[in-house]
């Protein structure tokens, strides 16, 4: 499914309206509707006592159909106005006008004083404060209300987003209101499925509010859920070079955990042939641990790290490879880090840049910019920060315009890691992945992310799916290790262990659950 910006929806909308003669007024009160028909697969409607509150822009509009649908349904329905009600205009007003002549309390809410009792009195809240319109901080009037929404404990279902949330990026502006559930309109914005934006819409709904499909499959969108083709059907009768060769570059003498969960990952994830070019000096103990690997012993610097004089031989093994990956525990040695360097400008085989790799890129684009065999790079949100240039901070206000500006820039393939981790591709195009959990939050997940890349393109996706496809079972190997673990103490093994039942599922259809999860709003 598509997701859309703000600006991209209100050009929708217009189309819409202007293309297909759609009336404004009828996308409204399919959103209504579509509002309606969440509320009443939450509880029944007839007697339930109903509090909208209702912004002055669209939003609010669509609030007001809300409430004459329920009345109609014998809600009892208690709408509040924040502000002039004079300011409300199109179909908004209309839907204001309609409900005016309706039996039901509507008035302009001025003070908060007794809506603490009054949330405390009703079933349900409808927040219709703001949606895509929210052009600023929340503060004064609204602020408060939407901290007593909050505190009142009662199911709340918002309209579009949750108010507060920036369409664009899902960050709070000053304060939001935390839904039970949310019904989208048009597509998903990104705000809905970006944190913290998405854990405060509760369960996602979507409706298109009967948009053509030209509309909402237009490929020019660029923001797509990730959702990646099949893997291409095993064959019965390959051997382990059918199922692809990758070389692990990895590992130094005081990161032994990283190149082992990197190089077992692509064989756990169905791989055929795992290398790992790591230090001599601690394949004896890794030996140990990953029988099933292949190690090509590396000459060591000083500080036990993989040395530059290791380049030619590495660049001639590589060469009969189908994949590599460069970086996890490699350390920041400048030997080791000009090796980097010189592998990717070399190296024209598919590659995958992680962790201490991409840190000896970051100052070198051009490195990356030159080269001719796909590349993706797997940052986590401090790397990416090295890498553009940028601050977190300045990352997580705008995680999708960045991204999209340095995969484009570097000519690569990159995976924002993160919850909800994004990948971003040379042309533009940026996928939201939904697996994953934040028990995968702790150190050796992203080595095992490596392993899991390389082995969905040697399975035989081409490159951008594979990548896709690698974070998503990645994610999903996570979710199953936590549903039988729990998220607290689960680890980059535990991820491992649960790779080959990720790729069973892969291939034999997700249970439904997960399958509802991972493919994005329900629609209504
Ligand atoms: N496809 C569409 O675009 C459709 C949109 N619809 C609804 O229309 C909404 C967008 O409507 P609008 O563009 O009118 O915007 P909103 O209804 O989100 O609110 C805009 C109003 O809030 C004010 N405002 C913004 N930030 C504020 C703040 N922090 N404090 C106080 N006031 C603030 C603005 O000045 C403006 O008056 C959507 O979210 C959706 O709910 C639906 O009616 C159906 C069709
Ligand atoms: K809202």
């Amino acid at each position: 499914m598509n997701v859309s910006t703000v600006n991209q929806m209100r050009a929708m909308d217009r189309a819409a309206i202007e293309q297909y003669g759609i009336a404004e007024e009828l996308l409204m009160e399919n959103a209504g509707q579509a509002a309606c028909t969440v509320l009443q697969s939450m509880a029944p409607i007839a007697g339930r006592r109903v509090l909208i509150f209702c912004g002055l822009g669209n939003n609010g509009g669509d609030g007001l159909v809300l409430a004459r649908k329920l009345h109609s349904l014998s809600a009892k329905v208690q709408v509040y106005l924040l502000g002039d009600p004079n300011r409300f205009t199109g179909a908004a007003r209309l839907n204001l006008d309609i409900v005016r002549r309706l039996p039901l309390n509507m008035s302009q809410l001025n003070a908060c004083d007794t809506l603490a009792d009054e949330l405390t009195d009703c079933d349900t809240v409808v927040d219709a404060l703001f949606g895509t319109g929210l052009s600023r901080e929340i503060s004064g009037l609204q602020e408060q209300v939407i901290e007593l929404i909050n505190n009142s404990g009662k199911p709340v279902l918002s309209l579009d987003i949750p108010s507060g949330v920036d369409g664009d990026t899902g960050q709070i502006l000053g304060t939001a209101v935390q839904a039970t559930a949310t019904v989208t309109f048009g597509l998903p914005k990104i705000g809905n499925l970006l944190y913290p934006g998405f854990a405060l819409c509760g369960t996602l709904h979507v409706s298109h509010i009967s948009f053509p499909l030209a509309l909402t499959e237009d490929k020019q969108l660029q923001v797509a859920i990730n959702h990646p083709p099949p893997l291409p059907p095993r064959d019965v009768t390959g051997h382990k070079g059918s199922f692809g060769q990758a070389l692990f570059i990895a590992g130094a003498a005081s990161y032994l955990g990283a190149p082992r969960f990197a190089a077992l990952s692509f064989l756990k994830a169905g791989g055929g042939y795992s290398r790992l070019a790591t230090p001599e000096t601690i394949v004896p103990y890794l030996s140990m641990q990953a029988g099933e690997v292949v190690f090509v012993p590396q000459l060591t610097t000083h500080s036990g790290s993989i040395a530059l004089s290791n380049r030619a031989a590495l660049l001639e093994l590589a060469a009969s490879q189908d994949f590599a990956v460069i970086g996890p525990g490699l350390s920041l040695d400048p030997q080791s880090q000009q090796l980097v360097c010189e592998l990717v400008a070399t190296l024209d085989i598919p590659l995958l840049i992680d962790a201490d790799g991409i840190s000896a890129l970051c100052a070198k684009p051009e490195i990356l910019q030159q080269r001719t065999a796909p590349t993706v790079l797997t940052p986590h949100l401090g790397e990416m920060a090295r890498l553009t240039g940028y601050s977190i901070t300045e990352i997580e206000q705008d995680k999708i315009g960045i991204l999209r500006q340095a995969a484009a820039k570097l000519q690569a393939v990159i995976v924002l890691k993160g919850p909800h981790t994004l990948i971003g591709t040379p042309d533009g195009q940026i996928f939201i992945n939904l697996s994953g959990n934040s028990g995968m939050g702790s150190a050796g997940t992203g080595d095992t992310l490596t392993g899991t890349i390389a082995a969905a393109f040697c399975l035989g996706l081409p490159f951008v799916d594979a990548v896709c496809k690698g974070v998503l079972l990645h994610g999903l190997a996570g979710d199953l290790a936590a549903e039988a673990l729990g998220e607290d103490g689960m680890t980059a093994g535990d991820i491992l262990d649960y790779l080959p039942t990720a790729l069973q599922m892969e291939r034999n259809g997700l249970p439904a659950s997960l399958a509802l999860r991972y493919s994005g709003p329900l629609p209504v």
